[in-house]
């Protein structure tokens, strides 16, 4: 089973409280997107986990520097998960790592820009974080040519957990979970759908395929 989880990339807390709560039943990470933390500050992350206790939060911080210190403050905030970028330090991600570890939570580092993906992954794997992101972001996903594929072989070939996100939809949610993601991230496919519970249920029913 690939788990599912919805990046909420929205810009106000209460919209992102209203689509947390249309599509919860269906999802299991609710990730608190980087535009929208940085729109509300931290404490959209406690709004979210103070209404859904019982689900995964994630903060997408795309951490770049000060690894510890970032993490801190998310997870203070009631993160269960937060973002740190590949392309960082080793010393970083490794800073954020210590506090995890401390407070019983969780980093994945996000593969936003590297090039070989595949093998920052076995380095961040080995700096012990919880899992890495197979990541095409929203303006690498508008260049012509795009393709999900190139980042579902990297995932695989990687050999440790991974999630990916880059426009992931109900179409393509299938070859994510054939590739052993362990999560298949969906912002604009849930966010942008007419009816983003029905979109989220859909794409719930497709990640549970055994
Ligand atoms: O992390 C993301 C991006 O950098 C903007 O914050 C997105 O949440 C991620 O790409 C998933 O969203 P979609 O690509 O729209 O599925």
């Amino acid at each position: 089973m690939t788990k599912l989880q919805v990046a909420i990339d929205l810009l106000d807390t209460d919209a992102a409280l209203r689509l947390a709560e249309l599509v919860a039943p269906s999802v299991d990470i609710i990730e608190l997107g980087t535009p929208l933390i940085k729109h509300e500050g931290i404490q959209v992350v406690r709004a979210v986990k103070d209404e859904f206790p019982d689900k995964i939060v994630f903060a997408d911080l795309k951490t770049a520097d000060a690894g510890a210190l970032e993490a801190r403050i998310a997870f203070e905030a009631g993160a269960d998960l937060v973002s740190v970028l590949g392309t960082a330090d080793d010393s970083t991600i490794a800073g954020a790592v210590q506090v995890a570890n401390e407070l019983g939570k969780g980093v994945v580092v996000d593969l936003i820009g590297v090039a070989d993906k595949a093998a920052r992954a076995r380095e961040a794997h080995a700096l012990g974080v919880a899992f890495v992101e197979f990541h095409a972001g929203l303006d690498e996903q508008a260049q012509p040519g795009f393709s999900l594929d190139t980042l579902l072989r990297a995932g695989a070939a990687a050999g440790v957990p991974f999630s990916v996100a880059g426009g992931v939809n109900v179409t393509t949610i299938d070859a994510v979970r054939a590739a052993g993601a362990e999560v298949a991230v969906v912002g604009a496919a849930i966010y942008g759908a007419d009816d983003p519970a029905a979109a989220a249920a859909a794409l719930r029913e497709a990640a549970v395929v055994a």
